[in-house]
Formats: C-alpha cells, sequence, structure tokens
C-alpha cells in the first residue's frame, strides 16, 4: 500500500533523514524505532504533509500509495487520502470539547441547513456530534463525557480522544502513530494495541514508533530500525530477537540503573491529609499520604486514579483541599514561586504546555528556573538588582547539560522547539535538576526517551538522591523501572492510597494493589 524510496530530508545543515525507504502491505503493522533524534517523527511528518516540513526544505525522495506518487504538502491532503495521524504532541484544541476535537472538519449539520446551504453555511447539530464522539470513544472504552473541555483532561485521556479522532474517520487506510502509547500505562497501552490488531484486520495499514521494545515484538509484523536518520535493518519481528535489535539500533549495550535500597527514615518532609485534587480525569478524592526525608517514592495507579494529580497539587499549578505540611509547618507556601523558592520542584508530565520555553535555546531553558528563582547566573561584576544574566556561565552550565544527557542538538543556543521529542525531555530533566530541589515530584520521567537516554535519567535521580539528598516522588507508569529506583511504592486507587508496597513485592501483589483488591502487608 504505501513504498518510501530514498527519503531524505535536511534542517539547515543538519541532516534528519538520509535515503530512508521501506514498504508497508494493507493490514500490516511496521514498527519505527530509533534512538532520540534518529528521525522517527520526521519520516511521519513528511507523509502527513506537515506543513513545517515545505516551510524547512522540503524532503528529497518518492511517496507512492497504492502504486501513485504523492507528495502532500498539507495534512488536509493526507487525510483526503485516508492518511491519520496520532502527533507525539497532541494536536489538539484544548479550549474545544472533546465531541468537537474528535469531529474537527467533518462536524455533522442538521439535515435541513445540509441541504438549503453549502456545508461552510451549514449549522452544527450538536446531538449528532456528541453522538458520533460517543460511539468513537465507546470503541475504545472509554467512559468520559464527550461535552468536556479537552484542555482539563488529563495527559492520556487526551492521548485517546487523539486516536479516537483518527481512528473513527471512515476512509482511513494508513495510520501513522507517534509514540501513542508513550503515556500509557500497560493496562491501557494493552486494550490499545488490541485495537490496534482489529484495525489492522479490518486493512488499515499502520506505522507505529515506540520506545518499548517488547511493546513493537507484541505488536508488529515487521520493523525498520533507524540510526541517525539512516535505515540500518529491516527484519520481521518474529525472527529478530531483542538482543540484535538493540545493538542495531545502539551499537552498544545499556547497563541497567539501580541500587541497594536503604530503609527511609520516619521524618517526613511532607505529609498530606484528605489531599483532594480535581485534575478532570485524575481526581484525586482524599489522599493521606507521608514522603520520608531523602527517599526515592513511587506512584503508581491506573490512567485515571489520580497519580498525575499529586504534583500539580503540590506544587500549587491546581488547587487542593485538606492539609499539606511542607517539613511539618501546616501553612504551605501560597503560590508555585513560593513552593519553588522553599525549594519544591514540580515536572509534569505535559512537556508540550508546561515547562519548556519552545523559541528559546537550550541552555537558556536549562537555566531558566535557577535564575528566576535563586538568583544563579547572574552576572558577577553587575549589581545583583540589575539582575542581568552571565551568558557565559550559561552557556557553560548547558554545554556540561549537554554532555552528561547525551542531548542531540546542534548546540547549547539552538531552540528547543527545534529537538526531537525525547531530546526535548532531557532538557526538562536538566532545567529540574539544575535547580537543586530538596523535594521533586516528576511525572513520567522517561516518557518518549529512548532505552539508553531512560537509564541515564533513571542514573541522575539516583545521583542527585545520593549525593545531595534530594527527596523524589515519581509518578510513573513504568513499574519496572520504579522498581528499580524507588524505596517504596505508592498504589493509588480511585484517588486516594491503596496500598504501599516494597519495591521487590511480587508481580501478584502489584497487579492485585493496582487494581483496588485487598492485599496483605
Ligand atoms: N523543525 C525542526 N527544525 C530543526 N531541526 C529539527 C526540526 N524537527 C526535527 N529536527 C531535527 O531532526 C532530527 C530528527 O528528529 P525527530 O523528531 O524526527 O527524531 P525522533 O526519532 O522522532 O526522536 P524522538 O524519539 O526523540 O521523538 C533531530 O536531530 C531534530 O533535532
Amino acid at each position: 500500500m504505501l513504498e518510501l524510496r530514498g527519503i531524505s530530508k535536511t534542517f539547515g545543515p543538519h541532516s534528519a533523514l538520509s535515503e530512508v525507504s521501506l514498504s508497508i502491505a494493507a493490514g500490516e503493522i511496521h514498527g519505527l524505532i530509533g534512538l532520540n533524534g534518529s528521525g522517527k517523527s520526521t519520516l511521519l511528518h513528511i507523509l502527513f504533509g506537515s506543513s513545517f516540513i515545505h516551510e524547512t526544505g522540503g524532503y528529497n525522495g518518492s511517496c507512492f500509495l497504492d502504486g501513485k506518487p504523492f507528495r502532500f504538502t498539507s495534512p488536509a491532503q493526507a487525510i483526503a487520502a485516508g492518511i491519520g495521524m496520532v502527533h507525539q504532541e497532541f494536536a489538539l484544541i484544548p479550549e474545544m470539547t472533546v465531541a468537537e476535537n474528535i469531529l474537527l472538519s467533518r462536524e455533522k449539520g442538521f439535515a435541513l441547513t445540509d441541504t438549503l446551504f453549502p456545508r461552510d453555511f451549514s449549522l452544527l447539530d450538536p446531538r449528532k456530534n456528541d453522538h458520533e464522539a460517543r460511539r468513537a470513544l465507546e470503541y475504545l472504552d472509554l467512559k468520559i463525557d464527550p461535552r468536556q473541555k479537552t484542555g482539563n483532561l488529563a495527559l492520556n485521556i487526551r492521548q485517546f480522544i487523539e486516536i479516537a479522532r483518527e481512528i473513527s474517520r471512515d476512509n482511513l487506510r494508513l495510520l501513522l502513530l507517534d509514540e501513542p502509547t508513550a503515556v500509557l500505562n500497560t493496562a491501557d497501552a494493552g486494550n490499545f494495541l488490541a485495537t490496534l490488531r482489529h484495525l489492522a484486520d479490518k486493512g488499515v495499514a499502520i506505522l507505529f514508533t515506540s520506545h518499548r521494545l517488547p511493546e513493537i515484538r507484541g505488536l508488529c509484523d515487521r520493523l525498520t530500525i533507524l540510526r541517525e536518520g539512516r535505515t540500518v535493518g529491516c527484519c520481521d519481528v518474529r525472527t529478530a530477537s531483542l538482543g540484535a535489535i538493540t545493538h542495531l539500533m545502539l551499537r552498544e549495550s545499556v547497563t541497567k540503573a539501580g541500587r541497594f535500597r536503604s530503609r527511609p527514615t520516619d521524618d517526613p518532609i511532607l505529609t498530606i491529609r484528605d489531599f483532594q485534587v480535581a485534575m478532570a480525569g485524575e481526581e484525586l478524592l482524599g489522599l493521606d499520604l507521608d514522603v520520608q526525608r531523602g527517599e526515592i517514592l513511587g506512584l503508581i495507579s491506573l490512567s485515571g486514579h489520580g497519580k498525575l494529580a499529586f504534583g500539580a497539587g503540590v506544587i500549587g499549578q491546581l488547587p487542593f483541599r485538606g492539609s499539606l505540611q511542607l517539613d511539618g509547618a501546616t501553612n504551605p507556601p501560597s503560590s508555585s514561586a513560593a513552593m519553588i523558592a522553599r525549594g519544591v520542584f514540580f515536572l509534569s508530565e505535559d512537556r508540550n504546555r508546561l515547562g519548556l520555553l519552545p523559541r528559546h535555546s537550550i541552555m537558556d531553558n536549562i537555566a531558566f528556573s535557577a535564575l528566576q528563582h535563586d538568583n544563579r547566573f547572574l552576572h558577577p561584576s553587575l549589581p545583583r538588582c540589575l539582575r542581568l544574566p552571565d551568558r557565559r556561565a550559561i552557556r557553560r552550565h548547558g554545554e556540561r547539560c549537554i554532555r552528561e544527557f547525551d542531548i542531540r542538538c546542534t548546540g547549547p543556543a539552538q531552540p528547543v522547539g527545534e529537538l526531537s521529542g525525547g531530546n526535548q525531555q532531557k532538557v526538562r530533566i536538566a532545567h529540574a535538576l539544575t535547580l537543586s530541589p530538596r523535594l521533586m515530584v516528576v511525572n513520567e520521567p522517561t516518557r518518549g526517551v529512548d532505552i539508553a537516554a531512560k537509564e541515564r535519567i533513571l542514573d541522575m535521580f539516583l545521583a542527585i538522591n545520593d549525593r545531595a539528598g534530594t527527596t523524589i516522588v515519581i509518578a510513573s507508569s513504568e513499574l519496572e523501572e520504579l522498581r528499580r529506583v524507588c524505596d517504596r511504592i505508592a498504589v493509588l486507587y480511585q484517588g486516594r492510597l491503596h496500598a504501599i508496597l516494597e519495591p521487590t513485592a511480587d508481580d501478584l501483589l502489584f497487579s492485585r494493589a493496582i487494581s483496588g483488591k485487598p492485599v496483605l502487608h
């Protein structure tokens, strides 16, 4: 159905793709893997006709759909040809409702106005649109009200809405999925992958990128591996071993982060009681939890059970009810800025909206909060009240972080918006660690980062916890990662604490706790 021949793409002097070829048959699920920055998203955007591809000089090579050449210059052309795309950083309009987003540009009008006027002048029929949206959501087994505003919803729910929008198109033939499961926990991802299999059985061809290799092996028929923009392998997934795939992708082996755990002392840095945070789709309904000074605490739950709302409530990004004590003081700081000044930092899972200044350089992004809240990186020979930044120190620090985190870029002055998704995530972590917080809450820290970078990030957490005694709360869907770095893992269910388990507890205990069943301590 789809054939690509010799696709090359440059951004200025930088080559993102070089002579990439691949083909996909109808009903085939084809995996596309590679380290952060290896060119996966760029290839999908070329197929989808994304405008920035053309604004940055287009591409070389040829694409064929059913043997006919195509070169789309807008997503509208791709959609008309039956191509859908789920973006890594969602393409949803936050001010619109779920139904409006799902049916955007194919809304249903009233029958009468549809017959009297051309489509653009017809009147929208909200009942029909709600009904259509509900059907799309039901296909994914998602129980949310299609009249809710999208911007208020948790990230994993937004991911499902984007998926629902694409798979509910009648003419869908080729589906491009850019890390669709990165924000989903294992159970949700499993349901979603089953839906993909069902779509493929109906003849839809799927091009799927993910950094979760077991997922690729379980789902895909064939696999293309990119390294630094070049195809370094294409294989039948059933015959290739995980080790061989990893080697092709990396050329080196990865050492998994982990440590011997110490027992947390009974000295809470943060105590919360009956903590309620109204994050749509991820409410906390009354959490009681002590976070012990110096520990790494994992938070895990099914999506929708509140783990992502914890950090947003603690830092004051969303209002909370109940009580919060920081260092035993009952009156917590009243704003996010005051919390940061007290040494608390929150890294949200939503890198698109929170935590990155996409037009600013890598070095400015990394230094921003330390300059703003900590008076660091100020010019040493000028009065501090002028607040003039020391550009040389900012550059030096940026260069060091680029080396330590292996951020793939053209240099510290490159705008963050030009980096691949995983490399943007590394910049955010470098930014957080630059502040040297006493307490850091991190949501889904390894989302969208490749298998090598994942270990580097986990190692960084272990290192600042060991060296600086930073207390870290990691809310994540990746139980395997939490087990390797955490001292304790708190399991939430329906917005409340359900159990606190040792990282070494067996899988059965975790799966019982995560699904709300009683566990014996
Ligand atoms: N708009 C842009 N301007 C300049 N360079 C860009 C732009 N978009 C992507 N690049 C560069 O192209 C290269 C490939 O990026 P791409 O996003 O395709 O990687 P990826 O394999 O999808 O990575 P990830 O796994 O992190 O999402 C990177 O070096 C990136 O910095």
